[in-house]
């Protein structure tokens, strides 16, 4: 276990934070990982030196669809002074287990956990039926555009006759495993007001900060009404529409702050807004239109970033989690052999690389191992527990085992598993 958990350490020490992340290191540790693991390497850079690294674990029959395992290898920047131990160093707490480090959740615990879960089949004997790929790819955190977005979309894709893919999920406080089929869709809206300038001292309609100050009510109690759902119990977070003030610029700059006896003649605010597959996005977009951002009012609004719920068949971007898809019920039923528990199905509230599969129609799977464990992804002291993050190797070992012996019958099911 010490060589487990060194491994999994020397990839967090790799600083592969935005906004200049090193992935040629990771790039050099996981091809040396794989050659340990007798696995067939190719890196493939979409963009230059933003490399993705590609294994491939061939199975008995290459023909049947494949299993791919995906990971980014970037992570979210750090605050490093607001963190008890260095977000680089990887240091075990010897009290408690916990490995502190950014990437620890989200999600460079992944990426190791199923390299390990090869190491222990292969040191078993296991030879897969399907063939196993891994991708770990870049940029993810900054939306996947030069990373999984233009893998999902190449002829290597393609050729790799992807039947499945896993990617990253949530850690969850409980004591079960969460499992995701979809995610919210990001929508970044930033809305303008103009309004009559004049002296800070005259009441007056139609000023800048008014026209923006009542739609930011109205976006507050949309978000409230959103928000209480969730309180209530009545809605998951990711089943519901989250809209957060993440920015607001507004007011004339002076030597020593901002004037202080004069309305703007302009005001904006910027929020992200996190649409879940199952919701009227038509209908969101016109109360953008109408409510929040009125022409009437001397409002403007664009998109900073718009991701349709629609894929190009004009459905929802939905994994199945029905009988309609095998994966699903091989999912909980590895999990639960290896002595997980398994919570309903999810929507993931932000977003991953997973959705670039979903539109090519593949489905994917968004799983991190982490039961247990406070959600603490792109916040200060991000950890894993050591004994949670093993758990998962074990985890992933029985999925594996699992997924690359399933052979689809007639009737969707696995007709080796009805002999057994
Ligand atoms: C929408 S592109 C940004 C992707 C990012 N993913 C993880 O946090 C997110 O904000 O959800
Ligand atoms: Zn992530
Ligand atoms: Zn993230």
């Amino acid at each position: 276990n010490d060589s487990i958990l060194s491994r999994f350490q020397q990839y967090l020490q790799i600083d592969t934070a935005h906004p200049s992340p090193n992935y040629h290191k990771a790039a050099d540790f996981i091809i040396s990982q794989a050659k340990s693991l007798s696995l067939e390497s190719r890196t493939i850079e979409f963009v230059k030196n933003k490399p993705l690294i590609l294994l491939k674990w061939t199975g008995k029959n290459p023909d049947l669809p494949s299993i791919l395992l995906n990971s980014h290898t970037d992570v979210v920047p750090v605050e490093p002074h607001k963190w008890s131990h260095p977000p680089f160093d990887a240091a075990i707490d010897h009290e408690n287990g916990n490995i502190y480090a950014r990437g620890s959740q989200d999600m460079k615990c992944v990426g190791l956990q199923y390299l390990e879960a090869i190491r222990k089949l292969k040191d078993a004997k296991f030879e897969p039926l399907r063939t196993i790929y891994l991708s770990f790819v870049p940029d993810e955190e900054i939306g996947g555009h030069d990373g999984a977005e233009k893998f999902a979309n190449s002829e290597i894709f393609d050729e790799m006759n992807v039947g499945i893919v896993l990617d990253e999920g949530l850690a969850s406080p409980e004591d079960y495993y969460r499992l995701f089929y979809a995610e919210r869709c990001p929508m970044w809206l930033v809305i303008k007001a103009t309004g009559a300038p004049g002296h800070g001292a005259k009441l007056y309609d139609n000023t800048a900060m008014e026209n923006l100050l009542k739609s930011i009510e109205s976006v507050r109690r949309f978000r409230a009404s959103q928000l209480d759902m969730v309180k209530a119990g009545l809605k998951e977070e990711g089943e519901v529409v989250s809209v957060n003030m993440v920015f607001l610029k507004a007011g004339t700059p002076s030597p020593t702050g901002f004037v202080m006896n004069l309305q703007p003649s302009e005001a904006h605010a910027g929020f992200d807004i996190r649409v879940p597959p199952i919701a009227d996005q038509a209908s969101l977009e016109r109360r953008i239109a109408e409510e929040w951002a009125p022409a009437s009012r001397n409002m403007t609004f664009e998109y900073k970033q718009k991701v349709s719920v629609y894929g190009a068949n004009g459905k929802p971007i939905l994994t199945a989690y029905d009988s309609s898809n095998p994966w699903w019920s091989l999912i909980e039923e590895a999990i639960v052999k290896a002595k997980g528990k398994i919570g309903k199905p999810e929507i993931f509230p932000a977003s991953t690389d997973a959705r670039y599969f979903r539109m090519k129609g593949v489905p994917a799977i968004g799983f991190s191992p982490m039961a247990n464990t406070p959600i603490l992804l792109h916040d200060h002291n991000e950890f894993l527990n050591k004994e949670e993050y093993l758990k998962g190797i074990e985890v992933y070992e029985s999925i594996l085992k699992s997924f690359a012996s399933f052979v689809e019958g007639k009737n969707g099911k696995d007709p080796l598993r009805d002999e057994l």
